[in-house]
């Protein structure tokens, strides 16, 4: 083989294995780090221990949320007890619903998974306001003093907890 094409065929052989060598290089020097640093290991669990407690935080403070909700469902009942009003109210629903999807792509949420979440809500809601009345009518129970008003007050704090 001339002197010309042998040179070629070496340059070649030398140049066609650098990304592969680079790659071997990068990740050697990644894994050093974490041997010579094991700090670093901590520090992701640390980052890692840290987003867990944010997400349970998350979730227990809708879990509260949630609580308080159906709490005032009681209160809702009463007053509609008292006025002798159908507990379903259709369209105040379809008006929160409506609402809620709209600050759902605000809020860069799925809207259909917010709407799910809240119309469960209103379900539940209205479960807690039946099961009401129907013990209210066995006990005989006519009307209950000092309810807060639906519309001046009850609504509002709800209004407040859904958003
Ligand atoms: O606002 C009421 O009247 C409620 O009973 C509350 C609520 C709700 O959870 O938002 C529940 C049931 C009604 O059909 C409408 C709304």
């Amino acid at each position: 083989m001339k002197e010309g094409n042998s040179m070629k065929v070496n340059y070649r052989r030398k140049f066609s294995i650098l990304p592969i060598n680079i790659i071997l290089v990068g990740l050697l020097f990644a894994c050093q780090h974490f041997v010579l640093f094991p700090a670093w290991g901590s520090e992701l669990a640390a980052i890692h221990d840290v987003c867990q407690v944010k997400q349970q935080l998350r979730l227990e403070k809708l879990l509260r949320l949630i609580n308080q909700l159906l709490l005032i469902a009681h209160d809702v009942a009463r007053w509609k007890w008292n006025k002798k009003q159908a507990i379903q109210d259709k369209r105040g629903e379809q008006e929160l619903l409506t609402k809620l999807s709209q600050q759902a792509t605000k809020y860069g949420l799925e809207a259909d998974t917010l709407t799910n979440f809240f119309q469960a809500q209103i379900t539940a809601s209205k479960l807690i306001q039946t099961a009401d009345f129907q013990q209210w009518e066995q006990q005989g129970i006519r009307s209950f003093k000092n309810v807060p008003d639906l519309n001046q007050s009850i609504r509002p704090s709800l209004d407040q907890l859904n958003t």
